[in-house]
């Protein structure tokens, strides 16, 4: 495990508050993340993924749970939606009496869930122009091609989420399930990025992950105007599961840290290389990226 050295300091500007910094007084409330996930038995991704990315980046986790799922590195197996009234409560209920610097999405399971969770944020003051950030991780299947929500679900997520979203964050399949446009080069990601923002978010990030041919792994910012590449090394692992979520939710961390969305899109890339680079094989398939590389080591003695 690494401890923070110049080669892990994270690039760009300081976040305004460092990790786990409660101003050294047991009654300074730390920045909070909400994420609006299903759970992964596996804790490789979901909500289990992103809760340990908050405590990592410095942030209290706030948790709307949408579905349980039965899944291991086989695949996902069985699972059971949380009724929609009780995912909004969820929201609610933590957003009335905690408060939310961030939120993000998950798996949302179901159009029903969706648009609860719309209702919700829009009630919470998340999202939209001037509301709490809000990064929608538009998560259709898991990493083994198990649907996580169905077309009613997809329309459900153009009409009332996409609108509503701070940053969409969508993986290659995303995009082609969102947009229609196949992307097998990098070369490609900026007509995506351009068709994707189309749907309405303030800032969309392609996420580049599955051009394996490609010897970098180069993600794509786009905030309707300007183009930022986001470089990194693509890590010879065959163990990502859960590399999505760990971007999505680094970069919320940033975003209740205070940062720009555009040093939160780069904290999170930095910080999802990070988790590739030690990520473990466990189980009989693809193993966990890794959070392991940003827990303080133990004392000596
Ligand atoms: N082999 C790799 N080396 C370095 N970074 C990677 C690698 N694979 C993915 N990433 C990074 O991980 C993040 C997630 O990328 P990807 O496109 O795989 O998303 P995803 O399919 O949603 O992830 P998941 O595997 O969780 O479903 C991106 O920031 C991407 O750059
Ligand atoms: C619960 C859950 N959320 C998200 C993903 C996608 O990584 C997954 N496999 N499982």
């Amino acid at each position: 495990m690494a401890g923070t050295s110049a080669h892990n300091a994270p690039p760009g500007p300081k976040a305004r508050r460092p990790v786990g910094d409660t101003g050294g007084m047991s009654d300074t409330r730390p920045p909070s993340a909400l994420t609006i996930a299903g759970s992964d038995s596996g804790g490789a991704a979901g909500l289990e993924a992103d809760l340990r990315t908050f405590l990592t980046c410095g942030v209290h986790g706030l948790v709307a749970v949408t579905a349980v799922t039965v899944q291991n590195t086989l695949g996902v197996h069985d699972r059971s939606d949380i009724p929609p009234h009780i995912v909004a409560g969820q929201i609610e209920a933590v957003a009335a009496d905690m408060g939310v610097d961030a939120a993000k999405t998950g798996m949302l399971a179901s159009a029903g869930i969706i648009e609860a969770v719309a209702e919700a944020c829009e009630r919470a003051g998340i999202g939209g122009a001037a509301g709490i950030p809000f990064v929608v991780d538009p998560v259709a299947a898991s990493m083994h091609g198990h649907p996580l929500f169905d077309h009613a679900g997809l329309d459900a997520l153009r009409r009332f989420l996409l609108p509503m979203a701070t940053i969409l964050t969508p993986n290659l399949d995303e995009v082609r399930l969102l947009t229609g446009i196949e992307v097998t080069r990098r070369s490609q990601m900026r007509d995506a990025a351009v068709a994707l923002r189309e749907l309405g978010p303030t800032y969309v990030l392609v996420k580049s992950g599955h051009l394996t041919d490609d010897p970098e792994c180069v993600d794509l910012l786009f905030d309707g105007t300007v183009f930022t590449e986001l470089p990194g090394p693509r890590h010879d692992t065959p163990h990502t599961h859960g590399a999505g979520d760990a971007m999505a939710s680094a970069l919320t961390s940033g975003l209740a840290r205070g940062m720009s969305v555009q040093d939160a899109a780069r904290f999170g890339k930095w910080y999802v290389s990070n988790a590739v680079r030690h990520s473990y094989p466990m189980g009989a398939k693809v193993g966990p990226v890794s959070a392991f590389w940003r827990v303080a080591e133990e004392p000596e003695d």
